[in-house]
Parts: structure tokens; sequence; C-alpha cells
């Protein structure tokens, strides 16, 4: 079980009001199910997610995985139980001139691995798993988008985390690729009972893979449901915004007759509430990928 307990996360920045991204969020997630976390670009989604890792350590609130308070911990116990959780990224966070096998090693040795032909050969099963052996001595630049995925997934549970974490796993990927990396995350968390936490924009692959769905819009999730009653017939999000994440999307109507209202109106809102911030990319592009990177070999904080 992952439990998150009023969670705040307050970015400062400078000569303006302080960014509250994630906004007294409590959800529990239950041990072994896939959690989807939706919402409009800037509702929090990510911050929400790099805090169940402390790769941003929340404002205030507690996180706990299992028994153990996350956010209570420091230095070695938190680097310990890190290493419990592995993550992937949209943009894969590989290290380029690393090999496939030595991107794998090179996690396994920062989770304490000493032994070199160990993390040889976990690296190797690791790889296994999501059938990409082949690839082992070739360098991310040599890989498609969706052979880099599996790599960033086989790095991930090389260390046999409990919890894996997917910041927009798939939207650099066609949707063929987007399947294939969806079924290799279904079957892990079946095969291996791994938690899986997912933010995405994307419904269908809330639909596609997800037990249960928390809506997030302006740092708060505003409702929550089992994800099977997408599937079902007249099922009505109680919120706007999980009304139009459900609905068909984006319309652009060429006629220049009405678009609809509903939609109109949520996308205005989430334009007026974000424009003119500057997402974290923006602001500290080098740092923050070279933290993404950080946490994904390392699973830990500087
Ligand atoms: N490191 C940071 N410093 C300052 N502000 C930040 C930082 N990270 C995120 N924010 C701000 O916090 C808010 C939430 O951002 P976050 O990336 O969590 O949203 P999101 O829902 O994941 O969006 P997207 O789908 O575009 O990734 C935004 O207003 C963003 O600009």
């Amino acid at each position: 079980m992952i439990s998150l307990r009023h969670v705040s996360t307050t970015f400062a920045a400078r000569g303006k009001e302080p960014i509250t991204a994630v906004d007294d969020v409590s959800l529990e997630i239950p041990a072994g199910s896939i959690q989807g976390i939706i919402g409009f670009s800037g509702a929090g989604k990510s911050t929400l997610l790099r805090n169940i890792n402390l790769l941003e350590r929340p404002t205030s609130g507690e996180v706990w995985i299992g028994d153990t308070e996350i956010t209570a911990l420091k230095d070695e116990a938190l680097r310990r139980a890190r290493h419990q959780i592995g993550m992937i990224f949209q943009g894969f966070n590989l290290v380029n001139n690393l090999t496939v096998a030595q991107n794998v090693e090179l996690s396994l040795k920062f989770s304490g691995v000493r032994d070199k032909a160990e993390r040889r050969r976990r690296a190797a099963e690791a790889l296994e798993t999501v059938d990409i052996s082949e690839k082992a001595k070739n360098y991310p630049a040599q890989l498609s988008g969706g052979q880099k995925q599996r790599v960033a997934i086989a790095r991930a549970l090389a260390t046999k985390p409990q919890v894996l974490l997917c910041d927009e796993p798939t939207s650099a990927l066609d949707p063929f690729t987007t399947a294939t990396v969806l079924q290799y995350l279904a079957d892990i968390n079946r095969e291996f009972g791994i938690t899986v936490v997912i933010v995405t924009h994307e419904m269908e692959v809330i639909k596609a893979l997800a037990d249960n769905v928390a809506v997030m819009e302006n740092g708060r999730v505003v409702e929550q449901f089992p994800a099977g009653d997408l599937h079902r017939e007249g099922f009505t999000p109680t919120t706007s915004i999980g009304r139009y994440l459900v609905s068909d999307g984006i319309s652009v109507n060429k006629a220049g007759a009405a678009v609809s209202e509903d939609a109109f109106d949520v996308v205005a809102e989430g334009v007026e509430d974000y424009e003119g911030e500057a997402g974290p990319e923006q602001q500290e592009p080098g740092a923050q990928r070279e933290r993404s990177i950080f946490a994904a070999v390392e699973g830990g904080v500087r």
C-alpha cells in the first residue's frame, strides 16, 4: 500500500507568488494495483508522482510505502527505501555513453550490488523480461523510442522494486509501440506483484492499464473511480475535468460553428491558470534532466 497523507508541494518562484503544484492530496494505492493519475498539463501529476520517491520532497504531509514513512527517513535508510521504488520517464533518461547492459548494471551498482558478475547476470535477466536482450551491446542512440523505454523498464526492474512510478511513459511513442509498452507494464504488475503508478494525460492509457483512476486539477485530486467504470455504458465522472477527459477529447470545428462549450470552458480555465508559468524544463533543463537520470539509475536524491 502506498499512502499519501495531506501531501502538498509548493515551489518558490522568484519575484512571483509561490506555485502550489500539489495541494493537500491524500491518496491510498493498494499494493499490487495499477493506479492511474490523469489531468491536464500543469495539474500537478508529475510533482505528485515525484513526491512518492521524494525526487521532489513534499513541503508538507506524509508518504508511506507499506509500514515505512518515507518522508521520515534520512540518508542511508532513505536510500535503501528508495531502491524499492523504480521510475521511468517520458524521455527515457538513459545514459547515452553507456551500452544498454551498462545502463542497467549501473543502477544495480548504485543499489549496492558489489559483485560485477552478479550485476551482469541480473542486468541480463531484466533485459530478458522485456525481450530486449539482443540490444544489450548497443548504445541508446541506436534504439527506437519503444526499445529505449523497454531498457528503462529493465533498468527500473533490475533492483526488484515493490513500486514502479511511470511519468508519461508512452507520450513519446506511436500507438502501436504504446500498446507494447503498456502490455509489458501489465505483465510486470501481474508477474511480480509490483504496484504501478502511472501519470498520463491520455485516458486511453488509463483505460487499457489502470485499476483505479485519480483525476487531478490545480494540484488537487478532484475525483477518483475504478478504471473499470470507464468501460461501463453511461458512466459519467462527477467533475467537468473528468467528463472532458473521458469524452472524445479534442474537437476542432473546421466549419466555424459552435465548439462544445463545456470542453472549451475547461480548456480555457486550464490555459488561464497555467499561462505564463515556466515549466520545470524551461526553468532548469540541465539540472532537471540530471536529477531524473540520477533518480532512475541511483534511486536517490541528493
Ligand atoms: N521544479 C519546479 N519549479 C517550479 N515550478 C514547478 C516545478 N515543477 C513543477 N512546477 C510547477 O508546478 C505545476 C505542476 O507541474 P507538474 O509538472 O507537476 O504538472 P503536470 O500535471 O505533470 O503537467 P505536465 O502534464 O505538463 O507534465 C506547474 O505550474 C509547474 O509549472
